[in-house]
């Protein structure tokens, strides 16, 4: 699809990706961003609608710019970035997103990984408020092994416990194989996303039974409840537990961030960004397995095929992707016109 204006029936929307990704970046700069900041955070956002990733597309831009609004953020930081060691970089984001951080250190990062075989990236002093996969999918892309994780807010309840600590915490991994898109999955370590909780709340939905509870710790599946004083629970009990509490290890403790329940952005009403810190592992597999990483993930993907699979974690998002490639990001067209009066004076 070229990047003409969208095409329009009465109620839904066919955009091009650069389209969209040149309209987020203008709502971006409008709003506070530097124009670099702009462009990651649209092709990221954009990104994320053409894949169907709605709890972390164009949901998300009310969000950010109450959040750039209100002062929580600094949408013109300039990340710095120091080289620590052989395989070591850290990034202070400078209070800005976490996605220019990673951007201002990636060729490094690179070198790094193809150099020693493993480098490390600490992220902190940074937002995170998109999807993690955009974060990694593009270093298997290269031939690389990579995993993040990133910490949120205080929204879930560690598994046992009377009260939420730790946010939703997801966990984002990708990996090359011989024939294919690379392997990825990215997962919230809560039961659900909190995004989702507000999209089933806007929709009049119940969450499934299991996900979350209400102010006074009982089990819901009112989303209105769960957001307002409630909680959500992790996924998979005690197992989930740990890899949220991992998570906070790894994301803040290790790189210098915030912990989800460490901040408090109650003098900046409108703020919905995550303070907090981001961790990148990044591998170069022909260190370790020679050239053969990617036939041996390749021989592991045709198993589980073989053993029955039919939906590796990834494929809707590519399936959303090459449709959205071919006919354009289908968008509710009161979404779009809600997003162009955001350029509008
Ligand atoms: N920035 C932040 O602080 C936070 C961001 N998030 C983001 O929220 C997003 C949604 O997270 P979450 O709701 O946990 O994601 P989902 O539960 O929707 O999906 C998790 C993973 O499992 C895959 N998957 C889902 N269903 C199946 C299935 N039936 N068979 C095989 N694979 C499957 C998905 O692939 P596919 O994509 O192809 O469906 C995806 O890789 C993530 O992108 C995450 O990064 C979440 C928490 C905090
Ligand atoms: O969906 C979630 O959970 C989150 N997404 C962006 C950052 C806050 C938590």
């Amino acid at each position: 699809m070229s990047a003409q204006s969208p095409i329009i029936d009465s109620a839904t929307a066919f955009m091009g990706f650069n389209e969209l990704k040149a309209l987020l970046q203008a709502i971006f700069v409008k709003h506070g961003t530097s124009p670099d900041v702009a462009a990651i955070l649209a092709h990221n956002c954009a990104s994320a609608e053409r894949d169907g990733a709605h709890s972390h597309g164009i949901f998300r831009i009310p969000g950010y710019l109450s959040t750039l609004a209100s002062g929580w953020v600094n949408g013109q930081a300039v990340p710095v970035v120091t080289d620590v060691a052989s395989g070591f970089v850290r990034v202070d984001a400078g209070n800005g997103f976490a996605q220019p951080a990673l951007a201002a250190a990636r060729g490094l990062l690179v070198d790094k990984a193809r150099s020693a075989g493993i480098a490390l990236l600490a992220i902190h002093n940074s937002h995170h408020f998109a999807a993690l996969w955009p974060d990694v999918e593009p270093f298997a892309e290269e031939g690389l092994v990579a995993l993040s994780v990133v910490n949120s807010m205080t929204c879930v309840v560690p598994h046992g416990a009377d009260r939420p600590l730790f946010g939703t915490n997801p966990i984002a991994f990708a990996a090359p194989r011989a024939d294919g898109a690379p392997i990825v999955f990215d997962l919230a370590t809560s039961a659900i996303a909190h995004g989702d909780v507000q999209i089933a709340a806007r929709k009049g939905e119940r969450l499934p039974p299991g996900m979350g509870v209400d102010s006074l710790g009982q089990p819901t599946t009112d989303p209105k409840a769960v957001l307002e004083g409630g909680a959500l629970l992790p996924f998979g009990g005690h197992k989930g537990s740990a890899l949220s509490m991992m998570v906070e290890l790894l994301a803040a403790a290790l790189t210098g961030g915030n912990f989800s329940f460490e901040f408090d952005w109650a003098d900046h009403p409108g703020a919905r960004t995550p303070w907090t810190g981001q961790l990148l592992i990044v591998i170069d597999p022909s260190k370790t397995a020679g050239q053969s990483f990617a036939e041996r993930s390749q021989e592991l993907v045709r198993q589980m095929h073989a053993a029955g699979l039919r939906r590796l974690p990834g494929d809707r998002r590519h399936r959303t992707r090459t449709k959205s490639l071919e006919v354009g990001i289908e968008l509710e067209a009161e979404d779009l016109a809600r997003l162009q009066a955001l350029v509008i004076d």
